[in-house]
């Protein structure tokens, strides 16, 4: 559902909150906070209210919100998808891989990432070509430290992010 900017403006906190719960996936604090800031006057100003608010977060937050991301090869951990994350996923055909061979290389790689860091690779899928951008980029970000990886897994959650905001207001 798409709203304007004036209707956004004019919701309830609760329903405010309601409304970005899942920008940020499976973490309604960030709409909780954002919504003390509306009204806002611009797309952009909402945007960066929440860009704004990830960004100030302490590492342990950033941390424990990279893990709150579902795998991209969901079977791995048997999880059941949101509805953003599942549409994302299925921009890129994540969800029906034809070639066995390279679905077990993408598993194969992802589960090599979450032994290697323990949070699960986390890429702004939309951003993506398709399956095989996201093998290579699994593979050259495999090679990186901790440290550099929880700053570019966040760095795609922003992206993700406001691209589900984009999604949900008019601009
Ligand atoms: N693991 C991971 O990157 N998950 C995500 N990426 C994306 O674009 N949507 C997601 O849920």
């Amino acid at each position: 559902m798409s709203f304007s900017l004036k209707e956004i403006n004019q919701l309830q906190k609760v329903d405010f909150v309601e409304v970005f719960s899942n920008v940020v996936e499976c973490y309604p604090e960030a709409a909780e906070s954002v919504s003390n800031l509306a009204p806002f006057d611009t797309f952009s100003a909402l945007l960066e209210a929440f860009m704004t608010h990830l960004d100030q977060l302490d590492s342990l937050k950033k941390l424990r919100i990279i893990k709150l991301h579902p795998h991209l090869v969901p079977e791995i951990n048997k999880e059941e998808l949101t509805e953003e994350s599942a549409s994302e996923q299925s921009t890129v055909g994540l969800n029906r891989i034809g070639n066995a061979e390279k679905k077990a290389i993408l598993r194969r790689n992802i589960e090599e990432y979450w032994e290697k860091f323990d949070f699960p690779f986390v890429i702004c899928v939309r951003e993506c070509k398709n399956t095989d951008d996201i093998i290579d980029s699994v593979q050259e970000r495999l090679s990186r430290t901790s440290a550099e990886e929880i700053h570019v897994a966040f760095e795609h959650v922003k992206k993700i992010t406001a691209l589900r905001i984009s999604d949900i207001v008019a601009h």
